[in-house]
């Protein structure tokens, strides 16, 4: 089993983390204070409300548990201050380079442009990139269940927003009642003006056929992809095209995307050869972090660090950013975990 301390060091970057469900409870208490807003009582009652339980029934439920901070998400400040607040958590992981998600329009409640929700949230990336070192992006979600009018209002984003780190667009939320195939409209137009896709696919049962329809969409990365599991065949078209996997194992498992450990397939799309990769998913509604993610997978398959490096280099090649950045990244991993194998 890894020493936790080394595992604290390993340089790590992470492709699947929302920002609404990994708001610090430090942040959640600024964030009220500033709006005037009142929360629970106690830190405890907070929690409550913010974190998913381990015994959540499926996804839908655990997507519930985003209803508690959003309404505190509603302004230019508090968006910019949640952005700074998760990127600060990352920096804490060793997180080197990081892809932050969320979905602007659930951020209009107020007066706010999906303009301004981006941008807020592009701001305090660049505020935290100036603090910690670490490299921060940001990923558009559309959610499944808004009307495809609503979804078609995202893409044009891409051409309004100029900044370098609006990189790639994702959908998710509800894949029990809305397959990926309704928006192959969408999915092709973003692909049609090269804009970086990855898609939530596969995270519920019987899910799989999500998975096969992303890809064939155009999407390079897939959010979570259990469900892979299902479709042996499929794996070396999902390696040939170098998918990557954005697994997420605590979040997985309170989805209920699986329910066992042993059904659990990280280890057997390591073996052989998908790119799969860990992420925490929602660092609050789960109540993990990636350091107690690289943990779990060291204890559950004995990992090495040679096989965390691994999976950091398929990170590196699905990240949403231009070639020669992903050989600094590379170059710069691959000494960092040289030092850590030798000590
Ligand atoms: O694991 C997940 N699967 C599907 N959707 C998710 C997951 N985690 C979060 N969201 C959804 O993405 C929105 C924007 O961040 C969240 O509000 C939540 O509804
Ligand atoms: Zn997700």
């Amino acid at each position: 089993m890894l020493h936790s301390e080394l595992i604290a060091k390993m340089p790590k970057v992470e492709l699947h983390c929302h920002l609404d469900g990994s708001l610090s409870l430090a942040c959640i208490k600024q964030l009220a204070k500033n709006d005037g807003q009142s929360l629970p009582a106690t830190d405890a009652e907070i929690l409550e409300k913010a974190q998913a339980p381990e015994t959540t029934r499926n996804l839908l439920e655990y997507l519930q548990r985003f209803d508690f901070v959003l309404p505190l998400l509603q302004s230019y400040r508090n968006l910019e201050i949640a952005a700074y607040d998760v990127v600060q958590q990352a920096a804490k992981d060793n997180v080197k380079y990081i892809e932050i998600r969320f979905a602007p329009a659930q951020h209009l409640q107020k007066n706010l442009t999906l303009e301004e929700a981006v941008e807020a949230v592009i701001a305090g990336l660049a505020r935290a990139e100036q603090d910690f070192d670490i490299t921060a992006n940001a990923l558009i979600c559309g959610l499944k269940h808004q009307p495809l009018s609503e979804l078609e209002k995202l893409l044009p984003l891409f051409d309004t927003i100029s900044d370098e780190k609006l990189v790639g667009f994702d959908l998710a939320g509800d894949e029990v009642n809305y397959p990926e195939i309704k928006f192959e409209k969408i999915i092709s137009a973003a692909k049609n003006s090269n804009i970086h896709i990855t898609l939530h696919a596969g995270e519920c049962p019987h899910c799989e056929q999500n998975i096969i329809d992303a890809v064939e969409l155009g999407a390079t990365r897939i959010g979570h992809g259990v469900m892979s599991k299902d479709i042996t065949a499929y794996w070396e078209t999902l390696i040939e095209k170098n998918i990557v996997l954005e697994m997420a194992p605590t979040s997985n498992f309170q989805t209920k995307s699986i329910t066992a450990l042993a059904d659990y397939p990280f280890k057997k799309f390591y073996d052989a050869g998908l790119h799969v990769t860990l992420n925490t998913d929602n660092r609050t509604v789960s109540n993990t972090n990636l350091q107690q993610e690289y943990t779990k997978i060291a204890d559950w398959y004995d990992f090495q660090v040679s096989d965390f490096e691994k999976i950091n280099h398929y990170a590196i090649d699905g990240a949403f950013i231009p070639e020669i950045e992903k050989i600094q990244l590379h170059n710069d991993f691959t000494a960092d975990y040289a030092k850590l194998i030798e000590k």
